[in-house]
C-alpha cells in the first residue's frame, strides 16, 4: 500500500493510502530489471481453467507469499482521491446522471462512480502483450514470453503466469503484482514527475528526465525511496524533496549522484533509479523480440477484432499514430489489401511507419493528413492517397483523439475543464468525415480511451440523430459492459455498445471491487480491471445484399 506524505511544512505525517495511474493504445511497458535477488527460476507448463495452454515461471526460492494481486477490498477503500476536482465533477455528471441512477439504483451508481475514480489511479491487473500471429503460433508466443518473464521477473520472485485469453486469440496476459513494499524511514527521497510515476507503477525504472528532486548527498549506488509529485508543486532540481503532496511508489537504487543528474552538462537520459522494490511489479517487456511482440491494452486489441477485417478489404484508420491498431489490422488481414493510416502530425506518422517496419508489415500506407479534410470535394482523380472519394472504404476505424480519461494509472490529470470539453467537437467533425468515407454496408468503428459519456454515448446519440443512414450493430467479441445510461440512447442501443469501465460491476456483485483477493491467473479481472475504453460499431444503410461483404 502506498504511503502519502504531506507537505513537509505540515510535518511528515504518514497516512496509509494507496493510489495510483497508459492513452493510448500502446501500454506503457516496464523496463529492464537487473536485480535477480538470487531467485532460481524454472519454467513449467499447464492449463488454465479454460483448458488453454498456460506457460508460467516458478521461482524456487519463492517470495510469492509477500505478493498480492491488486484490488482487495482493503486496497480499494483506503485509496485517496488524487484527480482534480473539475475532473471528478466532469465524471460525476455522467455516472450520477438521473437516468444512470434510475437504471442502476442510487447505491450502485454511487459505488461505480467512486470505484472509477479510484481505479483510474491504479495500474490494471494485467499487462497485455499482442503477438504477431503471422509469425508465431500461440504456443510459440507463450513459450517465448514465458522465458522472457522468467528472466526479467526475478526481482519479484514468485510465480508469474503468462496466460492466453480464451476469447482474444492473439494476446498474452501477465498479471501486475502488488508487492506491498513498505516505505522505510531514513532512506534518501527522490521525487519524480507524474508521468514518470505513472510509468513506474506499470513496471518502469525511473529515467533521468522524470527526476524532479533528490537530496544533495545522494550518490550512485544509494538505496532511495521514490515518490511522485502528485501535487505538481515540486520544482526540478530542488534539494528539498518533500515540496508538496507526494506519493510513495517504491524503493530503488540510484544509478547516478544528484550532481550527475542536475548539474549543467549533467546526464540527461537513461535510468536514474533502478526500481528494485516497486510498489507494483510487472516484468520488463522492453527487450522482447520487436517483430513478434507489441504491448497493447486488451480493449485496444479487441478493437481490431471487432472491426471485422479480412484479406483484400480497403481499410481506413483515420487517427492512426502510433499505429497499434493499424498494425493489428494489417496482421489480421494477412498483410494484404489496402490499409491507409492517417495522422495529422508528421512526427507521429513516422511512428506508424516505424511500428509497421518493426513488425515486418508491408501493406500499410501512411499519410500525414487532417482526417476532417480527407474527403475529395470534386471528382476524384487520384486513388490510394488523400483526399479520398466519398464511400471509398469498406472499413473505417475512428480511434478518436480524446481526453484519455481511461488511461491507467493516472496519478494526476493536468487537463483543464475547457481542454476536457474541447474533444467532443473535433470528434464530431471526424465522425462526419468517417460517415462520408464509408461505403454503404461497410463498418465504422468509433473508439476512445475515455470513460466520459460526452466523448462516448453522447457522441453515438448525436451520430444516430445526425446521420439517419448509420445503424449500431453488434460487436464480436463483446467482452466489455454496455453503454452508460443518460445520453438519450435506448436500452437496445446501450447493449450494442462496448464500454470497458474500471468502475463497472464485477461478478462479485460489487462495483469494481473484489471482496476477496484474486489469484493472479483470474482472467475475468483482465476484462473488468483494464483501461477505460469505449467502442461503438456502426454500419451504413442502404444495404443491398450485394453490398454486404
Ligand atoms: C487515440 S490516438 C490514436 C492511437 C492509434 N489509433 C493507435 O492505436 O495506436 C489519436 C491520434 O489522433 C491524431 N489526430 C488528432 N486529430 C487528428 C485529425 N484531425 N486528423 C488525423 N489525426 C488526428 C493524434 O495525432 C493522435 O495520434
Amino acid at each position: 500500500m502506498a504511503t502519502w506524505l504531506t507537505n513537509s511544512k505540515r510535518g511528515r505525517a504518514n497516512f496509509t493510502r494507496a493510489s495510483t495511474r497508459a492513452k493510448n493504445d500502446v501500454a506503457t511497458t516496464g523496463s529492464h530489471r537487473s536485480d535477480p535477488r538470487g531467485s532460481r527460476i524454472a519454467k513449467s507448463r499447464g492449463s488454465d481453467r479454460h483448458g488453454r495452454d498456460v506457460c508460467w515461471a516458478h521461482s524456487l526460492s519463492s517470495s510469492v507469499k509477500e505478493l498480492h494481486t491488486l484490488q482487495t477490498m482493503e486496497d480499494i477503500t483506503d485509496l485517496e482521491q488524487h484527480l482534480p476536482r473539475h475532473v471528478e465533477d466532469y465524471l460525476r455528471a455522467d455516472y450520477l446522471h438521473p437516468e444512470a441512477v434510475q437504471a442502476q439504483g442510487a447505491d450502485v451508481a454511487e459505488r461505480r462512480f467512486r470505484a472509477v475514480l479510484r481505479r483510474l489511479q491504479l495500474p490494471p491487473s494485467f499487462t497485455c502483450v499482442r503477438y504477431n500471429s503471422l509469425h508465431v503460433s500461440p504456443a510459440e508466443a507463450a513459450s517465448l514470453l514465458g522465458s522472457h518473464v522468467q528472466q526479467h521477473g526475478q526481482v519479484c520472485g514468485g510465480e508469474i503466469p503468462v496466460l492466453h485469453h480464451p476469447q482474444v486469440p492473439d494476446i498474452l496476459l501477465v498479471p501486475v503484482l502488488e508487492t506491498r513494499v513498505q516505505q522505510e524511514h531514513g532512506l534518501p527521497q527522490v521525487v519524480v514527475a507524474v508521468e514518470c510515476g505513472n510509468a513506474v507503477l506499470r513496471g518502469a525504472h525511473v529515467y533521468v528526465p522524470g527526476i524532479l528532486a533528490a537530496p544533495k548527498t545522494m550518490r550512485a549506488g544509494d538505496r532511495v525511496a521514490v515518490f511522485v509529485d502528485i501535487g505538481g508543486q515540486c520544482r526540478r532540481g530542488t534539494v528539498k524533496p518533500l515540496c508538496g503532496p507526494v506519493l510513495f511508489v517504491g524503493n530503488g537504487v540510484a544509478r547516478l549522484s544528484r550532481a550527475q543528474i542536475f548539474l549543467k552538462d549533467g546526464v540527461t537520459s537513461g535510468i536514474g533509479v533502478s526500481m528494485t522494490e516497486p510498489l507494483y511489479f510487472s516484468p520488463s517487456f522492453e527487450n522482447l523480440p520487436p517483430s513478434i511482440f507489441f504491448p497493447q491494452n486488451l480493449p485496444c486489441v479487441l478493437a481490431g477484432h471487432v472491426l471485422d477485417v479480412r484479406p483484400g478489404l480497403r481499410v481506413l484508420d483515420m487517427c492512426a499514430a502510433p499505429g497499434g491498431k493499424t498494425t493489428h489490422i494489417a496482421t489480421l488481414m494477412g498483410d494484404t489489401g489496402e490499409i491507409i493510416a492517417l495522422d495529422k502530425t508528421a512526427a507521429k506518422v513516422q511512428k506508424i511507419q516505424n511500428n509497421a517496419s518493426r513488425l515486418n508489415l508491408k501493406s500499410i500506407q501512411t499519410f500525414c493528413c487532417d482526417s476532417t479534410q480527407a474527403i475529395a470535394s470534386g471528382p476524384h482523380t487520384g486513388k490510394g492517397h488523400p483526399p479520398f472519394p466519398e464511400e471509398y472504404f469498406d472499413r473505417v476505424l475512428l480511434d478518436a483523439p480524446c481526453s484519455a480519461l481511461g488511461k491507467r494509472p493516472c496519478l494526476g490529470f493536468p487537463a483543464s475543464l475547457r481542454q476536457l470539453q474541447s474533444y467532443a467537437p473535433l470528434q464530431r467533425k471526424l465522425l462526419a468525415a468517417a460517415v462520408a468515407l464509408l461505403r454503404p454496408g461497410g463498418v465504422l468503428l468509433y473508439t476512445t480511451c475515455s470513460v466520459a459519456s460526452a466523448e462516448n454515448e453522447r457522441q453515438v446519440a448525436w451520430a444516430l440523430r445526425t446521420f439517419p443512414q448509420l445503424h449500431l450493430v453488434a460487436q464480436e467479441p463483446h467482452l466489455g459492459g454496455q453503454g452508460l445510461p443518460g445520453a438519450g440512447l435506448d436500452p437496445q442501443h446501450l447493449r450494442l455498445l462496448q464500454r470497458f469501465d474500471p468502475g463497472s460491476e464485477t461478478e462479485d456483485g460489487v462495483c469494481g471491487v473484489s471482496t476477496t483477493p484474486r489469484a493472479p491467473h483470474n482472467l475475468d479481472r483482465a476484462i473488468t480491471d483494464t483501461i477505460g475504453f469505449f467502442m461503438a460499431k456502426f454500419t451504413k444503410l442502404p444495404i443491398s445484399p450485394q453490398s454486404l461483404i
